[in-house]
């Protein structure tokens, strides 16, 4: 079984407002990264906020150290539920390809140009309570690399939303 996790704390301060509740053709973010996982994966969670279009978890071990700790709550729940593994997006994946999984497995695997999509073993749980709770830099690279994650280049990347031109963009295309 795979758990999908939806990374959605942080403080959006290049988007200038919460970008999860940022919509799009009529939809949320959120709801729209909550969906293309759905489609992916047998249940979805949302880490680092409390209201949301699925199941929430707290980040761990405390909110505001970033996207990892919504791994590491997301990877505690996957091994303590019996998921194998967890793939894992931010809340500006409204569009993740359909073979995503097929591209990402087996894990560890994380997408070259964002790492924060990626496919992660339940058993890395204590190398990341370890990063965790170390000095050394908390990125979702920095992780990949320890546990030895593949760097995955699909054919058609996942658009990044970073800014409200990002989001414009991507409005004009659809
Ligand atoms: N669970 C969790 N997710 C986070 C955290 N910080 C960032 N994220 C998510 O990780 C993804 C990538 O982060 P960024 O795009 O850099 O988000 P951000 O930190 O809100 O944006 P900036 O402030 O503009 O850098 C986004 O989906 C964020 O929602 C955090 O502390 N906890």
């Amino acid at each position: 079984m795979i758990l999908g996790a939806v990374l959605a704390g942080g403080l959006s301060s290049r988007f200038g407002s919460d970008k999860a509740l940022a919509e799009l053709n009529g939809h949320t973010l959120i709801a729209l990264a909550v969906d293309a996982l759905a489609g992916l994966c047998e249940h979805v969670v949302v880490t680092g906020r409390e209201m949301a279009p699925a199941p929430t978890l707290p980040d761990w071990p405390r909110a505001g150290m970033g996207p990892l700790a919504g791994l590491a709550a997301a990877l505690h729940h996957a091994r303590d539920e019996g998921y194998e593994a967890v793939l894992t997006c931010g809340v500006d994946a409204a569009f993740l390809p359909e073979n995503l999984l097929e591209a990402l497995a087996p894990a560890p695997a994380c997408l070259a140009a964002q790492p924060v999509i990626g496919f992660w073993p339940a058993t890395a749980a204590p190398e990341l309570e370890r990063l965790l709770h170390s000095d050394e830099r908390h990125s979702m690279l920095h992780f990949a690399e320890l546990v030895g994650a593949r760097q995955v280049q699909i054919a058609a990347p996942v658009p990044n939303i970073n800014t409200p031109g990002d989001l414009a963009a991507l409005s004009d295309r659809s």
